[in-house]
């Protein structure tokens, strides 16, 4: 396993946020993250970066790391890729990747094997690019470096059906080297990649196990994410 996460407990604005989020990340595979709006996912991914001040256990690949600066877990191999993309719209899309470069020999074959549309884009501003080619860049950024471990938010969010497989098809090539945990609301998504699955309901972990076990269960899905058993089939 690479990440235990126990009692993780987070208070933010005289809300507690995390109540006791608890569970594991796989060495391999995707490990989606589900819950309803609200429910804490992003939050969790914060407090494992060390983003918010947070209470409980954090162990990356055994070590214990909550209370550790952001910037050297990043240095280590833990890779965000945040819900808002986040890319420097005023900056190019070459100048996007060659500002997230961290090693002498960041790996551009993979980068333009995986996003070959990013090569021909590379003189134009990050901000006119669409959403899906600007979430191309959020995640070309972080496999120019080594990786240990992606944290992933919502990559498909707000884009065309079209371009969710796309990102889907990127995600599941990614995941064959490096475990993914990925907060995704897009069922068909979570079906198509996710080996293992943890549901947060406000703040709390209420269900950990196989995605398939999940998603074939239409009672359990429907009542720990509030959607039909046939959504994330279409
Ligand atoms: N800095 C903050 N101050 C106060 N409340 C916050 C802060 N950040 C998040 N929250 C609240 O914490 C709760 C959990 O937010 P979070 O973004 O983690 O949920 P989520 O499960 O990722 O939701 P979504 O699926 O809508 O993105 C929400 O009620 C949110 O309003």
């Amino acid at each position: 396993m690479i990440l235990r996460i126990e009692d993780l407990s987070v208070r933010l604005g005289g809300s507690h946020i995390l109540q006791g989020v608890s569970f594991d990340v796989a060495a391999t595979g995707v490990t989606a993250l589900l819950g309803r709006n609200g429910v804490g996912k992003t939050t969790t991914l914060r407090a494992v970066l060390g983003e918010v001040p947070a209470t409980g256990s954090v162990e990356y690949d055994g070590t214990p790391v909550l209370g550790r600066a952001t910037h050297k877990l990043v240095r280590d191999g833990l890779a965000y890729v945040p819900e808002d993309r986040c890319v420097f719209a005023g900056l190019t899309v070459a100048e996007n990747l060659r500002l997230a470069e961290r090693v002498p020999d960041p790996d551009y074959d993979l980068v333009h094997e995986l996003f070959p549309e990013l090569k021909q884009r590379a003189a134009q501003r990050a901000g006119t690019l669409s959403g899906g080619q600007q979430q191309m860049v959020s995640i070309a950024r972080v496999l120019l470096n080594p990786n240990r471990l992606l944290l992933v938010d919502e990559p498909t969010k707000g884009l065309a059906p079209a371009v969710v497989t796309n990102v889907a098809v990127v995600l599941e090539r990614v995941a064959e080297c490096v475990p993914v945990l990925l907060v995704e609301q897009n069922l068909a998504v979570v079906r198509r990649l996710a080996t293992d699955a943890v549901v947060l309901e406000a703040g709390r972990t209420v269900w950990q196990g196989r995605a398939a076990d999940l998603l074939g269960d239409a009672g359990a899905t429907r009542s720990l994410l509030g959607v039909g058993s046939t959504a994330g089939r279409h």
